[in-house]
């Protein structure tokens, strides 16, 4: 049976001073529970605290209170049951694809014979669509291969949790849309439990079983969680004209608006010490803002 606490967040907090060494609570009582094998997104205007979140799930970051819980463990550090796949790939320029991947492969499996861990390497460059593209250099690579590469490398270390930091984030449409699926397929074979950082409210519904949608910081929290009712597998063209879709969407961007109502109505932040006041120009309508980019994609 599914273990339905298989990533298990307590009253997360995290702290980070400010220039005026002010200890600001960025995260503060972030509390999720995600089920073996689920995809969850995670929603929320920028600057929020969703990459922070992220970052402390990795073990790439200190927690400052709470807890993390992966497969009934205690995280207390990075540790290779958690891959992360960031918005730049940052691969060596040195390396092929291959050579890229297999780097993760050898640490996490040193005691694999030479030819498993090219089984590995292999398995995991088909597995996003470079099978024929394994001996490239990132040189020789669209920025979208390279990301594939970025996911190969997360996926070779077979992970109990797949973490996503917007990583289409610098893709064209269409290729954004391409690695959608390529990762939608790796884990239609994997079955990795997948947590995916995202702007984008048609990605986030597309891919999801289930999104978080975060409150404004500081002091950021899970808001709302909402389950996404669509079999799988997707397609992408069906689920794009079910009134369910533009449900949820809606849902979504009402509750990022909402959220900037209220970020809006805050009192002001005390002024810095020298009396220099924050020049902020008022932000755009977020829906307004969500209504263009998707209008750009078609
Ligand atoms: N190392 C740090 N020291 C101090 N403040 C930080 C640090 N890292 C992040 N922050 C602040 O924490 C807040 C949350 O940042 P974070 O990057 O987690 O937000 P985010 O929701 O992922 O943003 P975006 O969507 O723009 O990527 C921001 O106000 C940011 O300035």
């Amino acid at each position: 049976m599914k273990n339905d606490r298989y990533l298990e967040i307590s009253n997360l907090v995290k702290a980070y001073p400010n220039p005026f060494g002010a200890e600001i609570k960025v995260v503060d009582g972030f509390d999720l529970k995600v089920r073996q094998g689920e995809f969850i997104s995670v929603i929320g205007h920028s600057g929020c605290g969703k990459s922070t979140v992220l970052t402390m799930i990795a073990g790439l970051n200190p927690i400052s209170d709470g807890g993390i819980v992966v497969d009934g463990r205690e995280i207390s550090g990075p540790a290779p049951d958690r891959s992360v796949v960031f918005q730049a790939p940052c691969l060596l320029p040195w390396l092929t694809a291959s050579g890229n991947v297999m780097l993760g492969v050898k640490e996490v499996y040193p005691h694999a014979s030479k030819q498993e861990k090219k089984d590995i390497v292999a398995y995991a460059l088909s597995a996003v669509g470079l099978g024929s593209a394994m001996e490239k250099y990132p040189r020789e690579m669209s920025g979208g291969m390279q990301q594939r590469v970025g996911i190969a490398r997360a996926i070779a270390l077979k992970p109990k949790i797949l973490l996503l930091d917007e990583p289409f984030g610098r893709l064209d449409s269409l290729t954004r849309m391409e690695l959608q699926d390529v990762i939608l397929g790796v884990l239609s074979r994997d079955q990795i439990t997948t947590m995916l950082i995202t702007h984008d409210v048609d990605e986030a519904v597309y891919m999801s079983d289930r999104i978080c949608m975060m409150t404004n910081g500081p002091g950021a929290r899970v808001g709302s969680l909402m389950e996404i009712d669509f079999p799988r597998p997707r397609v992408r063209e069906d689920m794009m004209v079910d009134d369910k879709f533009f449900a949820y969407r809606e849902r979504l961007l009402r509750f990022l608006d909402e959220c900037e109502h209220a970020k809006k109505s805050k009192p002001a932040a005390p002024a810095a010490p020298s009396g220099d006041a924050v020049k902020a120009s008022p932000p755009r309508n977020f829906r307004q803002r969500m209504t263009d980019s998707i209008a750009a994609l078609f």
